[in-house]
C-alpha cells in the first residue's frame, strides 16, 4: 500500500487518538537523518510464500506450530523473543522500539531486517536506538507521508504494520499466530490500539481477498466502522 491510500485511514486514527500529525511527520524527519535506504528486496522474496505474522498475545505459546510450519515468520515487537526462544526463526521484525529494542538491534546485527517506526510519541527511543542498528538490516518506517530513505507501507500497530509489509512485498497466504483482540491481560489504550489493528487488518483481508481467521465473528462490526472512513 501506498501512503495516498492510506491516508484516510490515518486521518482517522489520528483523530481518534488526538495524536498530532506534525508530530509523527517530526519523528519522522529526525528518523530520515539517522536512516539509510532499504531495498525491500533485501527482506528476501516472500512472493507466494505463507507469511506468519506474530502478534504478542500470550496465545502466542500455543500458536507456535503456525509460526513453525510457515515459510516465513514475522514477529511483531516481544513476539520475536517469545518465538526465539523457543527455537522459532525470525526473518524480519517490526516494531515501534519500545519494549524490547535490544533484540531490534541484536537481529539487524545477525543479518534479520527489522522495520523500526518512528512516530510521535517514541522520538527519544528513534534517536537512542537507530545508530545502534546495522544499517544494512533496518528497514525505517512511518505514519505519516514517506520521505527519503523513511518508507510507509501501511497500518498502525506493530502487529498489523507487518501484515501490510508482506502485502507490499506479494506475500501468499497469511497466518495469524499470536493474536487474540479481547486479551483481558490489556490496558484500555493498548486494547483501543488493538480495535485499529482489526480494522486495518479487515480492510486489508478485503482487499487481498483472503480471509484471516483471526477476523472471523467480527466482520460486520468491523465493516460498520470502516465504512464512514473509506466511503469518505
Ligand atoms: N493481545 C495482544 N496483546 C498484545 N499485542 C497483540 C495482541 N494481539 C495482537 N497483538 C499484536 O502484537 C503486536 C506486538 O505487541 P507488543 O505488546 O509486543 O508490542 P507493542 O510495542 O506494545 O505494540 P504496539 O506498540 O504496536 O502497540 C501489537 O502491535 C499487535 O499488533
Ligand atoms: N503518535 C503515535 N503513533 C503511534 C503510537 C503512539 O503511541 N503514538 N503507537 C503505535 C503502536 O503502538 C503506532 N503509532
Amino acid at each position: 500500500m501506498n501512503f495516498d491510500a492510506f491516508e484516510p485511514v490515518y486521518r482517522a486514527i489520528l483523530d481518534d487518538f488526538g495524536f498530532e500529525r506534525v508530530a509523527d511527520e517530526r519523528a519522522r524527519d529526525v528518523a530520515a537523518e539517522l536512516a539509510t535506504p532499504f531495498p525491500l528486496g533485501r527482506l528476501g522474496d516472500w512472493r507466494g510464500e505463507t507469511v506468519a505474522i506474530a502478534g504478542a498475545a500470550p496465545r502466542l505459546a500455543d500458536d507456535i506450530h503456525l509460526a513453525r510450519d510457515a515459510d516465513v515468520v514475522v514477529a511483531a515487537s516481544t513476539a520475536a523473543d517469545v518465538l526465539r526462544d523457543r527455537g522459532v526463526d525470525v526473518d524480519c521484525m517490526v516494531t515501534d522500539l519500545d519494549k524490547n529494542p535490544e533484540t531490534a538491534a541484536e537481529l539487524t546485527r545477525e543479518g534479520v531486517p527489522v522495520a523500526a517506526h518512528a512516530h510521535g510519541d517514541n522520538v527519544p527511543a528513534v534517536r537512542e536506538w537507530l545508530p545502534r542498528f546495522d544499517d544494512e538490516w533496518t528497514l525505517v518506517t512511518t505514519q505519516a507521508a514517506p520521505v527519503g530513505p523513511v518508507s510507509n507501507t501501511g497500518g498502525f500497530t506493530d502487529g498489523d504494520r507487518a501484515a501490510f509489509l508482506a502485502d507490499h512485498v506479494g506475500a501468499g497466504r497469511l497466518v495469524f499466530p499470536g493474536w487474540d483482540f479481547d486479551d483481558p491481560a490489556v490496558g484500555p489504550m493498548k486494547a483501543r490500539k488493538l480495535d485499529w489493528a482489526a480494522r486495518l487488518l479487515r480492510w486489508l483481508e478485503r482487499g487481498r481477498g483472503e480471509r484471516f481467521d483471526i477476523l472471523d465473528g467480527r466482520r460486520d462490526d468491523l465493516d460498520a466502522a470502516l465504512a464512514p472512513i473509506l466511503d469518505r
